[in-house]
């Protein structure tokens, strides 16, 4: 599902002051690409990616996924689209300590489909197994390496084969050998099942997969 957006403006109130962050923002985005949001911190990459999100409201402007005008609708309505058509990865994995790994993975999907316990853990291995982490399923994630985490968090994200992926930073606190399993996956992913991928990195890691560099 494609995404455009219009005249996108966020602000933030600072000490009295009025912090414009996401100025006359414009831009669309297409399945089976890679837009890749770079920026030096604090240019508001994580606050983009956020709006696009629906996990905050814009100051103005429209945000559309295919024909449908998301940013005029109610939370409720927003978290539904969100939990139907969006995968999102954290920078710091998000998993619960509490769970296991196919637990964390299965969680939402359990609650949002009403899918039975078995349907969703079969879901979760196959996907376990296409980020190579399935020999895991039963670790508590302190039992992980950061790697590992994030893998978790990109299983629980595209569980749900949701057609929009957004990835906040998915690298920052991995090491190389890790990043590129990494990158390679999301190229892969994104490239070769139609999803419309958005990923935030300070670095020049996802250049090469990126169809798009997007500066802000
Ligand atoms: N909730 C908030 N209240 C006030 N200011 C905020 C808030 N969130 C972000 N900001 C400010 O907005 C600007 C953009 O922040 P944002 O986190 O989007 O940038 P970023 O490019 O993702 O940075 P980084 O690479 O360091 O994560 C920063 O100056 C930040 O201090």
């Amino acid at each position: 599902m494609n995404i455009k957006i219009e005249k996108l403006y966020k602000s933030y109130k600072k000490n009295n002051m009025k912090l414009e962050v996401i100025k006359d923002f414009n831009h669309e985005f297409q399945e089976s690409k890679i837009y890749l949001i770079k920026g030096q911190s604090g240019k508001g990459k994580s606050t983009l990616l956020s709006l696009i999100a629906l996990l905050h409201k814009e100051d103005s402007g429209k945000i559309y996924f295919g024909d449908t005008l998301v940013s005029e609708m109610s939370l409720e309505e927003k978290c539904k689209m969100r939990r139907e058509h969006m995968g999102i990865v954290f920078q710091d994995y998000n998993l619960l300590g509490g769970l296991n790994v196919i637990d964390n993975v299965i969680l939402t999907d359990v609650c949002s489909k009403n899918l039975t316990k078995e349907d969703a853990m079969n879901k979760a291995l196959e996907v376990l197994a296409m980020l190579q982490i399935e020999d895991k399923k039963y670790a508590y994630p302190r039992e992980l390496s950061g790697g590992e985490q994030q893998r978790v968090g990109i299983a629980r994200a595209i569980i749900k084969n949701p057609s929009i992926c957004i990835y906040d930073e998915p690298i920052s606190n991995l090491d190389e050998e890790n990043s590129k399993l990494i990158i390679n996956f999301i190229d892969d992913y994104c490239h070769k099942n139609g999803k419309v991928g958005i990923i935030s990195c300070h670095t020049n890691h996802f250049d090469k997969c990126a169809d798009e560099i997007i500066n802000l």
